[in-house]
């Protein structure tokens, strides 16, 4: 029998990022956002002794590396050590999600592979082991096991779920090609250094969550959401690909509310009023040439799940 499960992508709503510190990370205010955009991932039984197999299908599958660096392969592999077994399983990733794209896809599949192992192996492991788990495998991939919307501090890991009122409609412009996020992190430091206003965490303060934007979410206000849409690392991915203020410009013309880079980009993500006005700003954005597609989508939604039916 296997086990199928979904995984939400994320956009971060609020990117409030701090100094470079000693390990090479950065201190977060990440305000992240699960939205109905996801992948797929179905964990099948292997004989003993096969060890992690990997197959991926979707229009960016040739992007997705099928060694040991995926995410969902390391992930599988992790949890079977945690519980000293073999990790005998074929992993099949059914990518909706953009490849580095800012989106927090491979995270996405690093967190579904361990709960479709947990529920595989029947080994019913505690969320909190899973998303301790899920924190050795990167700093994005505890959100994307919790989904929703929640407050990630630290290197974005340490995670408090934030409360929220309605559905907000999002389309997200797809670029062709993607960012490094080291890359993308380590231009915002040369910025800050260039600036002269120093890049360590000596130098920047540790961002907060900010008290509009966490309104705005619990009120179920888009507007004041679009008003409070902030991404430090925006600047970071103009510099790196100067094309993506097109992208934003060709939104916000459309009648899109609020622009922004999602994460490290180059994906731009925009806030609409309604459904009907993502719609329109999603077919605005496809006409405009100013990316590769766009997509209409909503949020939030919940985290890795297995799926039933
Ligand atoms: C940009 C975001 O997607 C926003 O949610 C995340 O901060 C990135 O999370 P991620 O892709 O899971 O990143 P990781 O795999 O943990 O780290 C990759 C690299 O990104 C940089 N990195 C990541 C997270 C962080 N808080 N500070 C960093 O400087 C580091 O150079 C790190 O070596
Ligand atoms: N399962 C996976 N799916 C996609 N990429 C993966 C996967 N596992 C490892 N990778 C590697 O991770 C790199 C980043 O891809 P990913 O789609 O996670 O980027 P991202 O959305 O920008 O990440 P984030 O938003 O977390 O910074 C890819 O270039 C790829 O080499």
């Amino acid at each position: 029998m296997s086990v199928t499960v979904r995984v939400p992508a994320k956009v971060n709503v609020q990117l409030g990022v701090g100094g470079l510190r000693g390990d090479g990370f950065h201190d977060l205010a990440n305000v992240f956002f699960a939205v109905a955009l996801g992948d797929e991932v179905t964990a099948t039984p292997a004989a003993p002794g096969t060890g992690t197999t990997l197959t991926c299908t979707g229009p960016d599958a040739g992007q997705v590396p099928l060694d040991d660096s995926n995410l969902a392969a390391r992930a599988a592999r992790l949890l079977a050590a945690h519980h000293g077994i073999e990790p005998d399983v074929h992993l099949h990733i059914a990518k909706d999600i953009p490849v580095a794209g800012g989106m927090a896809g491979g995270s996405a599949d690093g967190a579904a592979a361990l709960v479709a192992c947990d529920a595989l192996w029947a080994l019913g492991t505690p969320q909190e082991t899973l998303l301790a788990l899920a924190a050795e495998l990167g700093s994005d991939v505890p959100f994307a096991l919790l989904g929703g919307v929640a407050l990630g501090r630290g290197r974005g890991e340490i995670l408090e779920a934030l409360p929220v009122t309605g559905t907000f409609h999002w389309v997200f412009a797809v670029a062709d090609g993607g960012l490094s996020t080291p890359a993308v992190f380590h231009e915002c430091d040369r910025l800050r250094e260039e600036a002269g206003t120093g890049s360590t965490d000596t130098d920047v303060p540790t961002p907060d969550a900010d008290p509009a934007l966490l309104a705005a979410l619990a009120d179920g206000d888009p507007a004041a959401l679009a008003a409070a849409l902030t991404n430090d690392l925006q600047s970071a991915a103009l510099s790196l690909r100067p094309a993506l203020a097109a992208t934003l410009a060709a939104g916000t013309e459309a009648g899109a509310i609020g622009a922004l880079v999602s994460g490290s980009g180059p994906t731009c993500a925009f806030l609409a009023k309604d459904a009907e006005a993502a719609e329109a700003v999603a077919a605005a954005l496809t006409a405009s040439g100013t990316c590769r597609t766009a997509r209409a989508t909503h949020g939030p939604v919940p985290g890795a799940a297995v799926r039933t039916g």
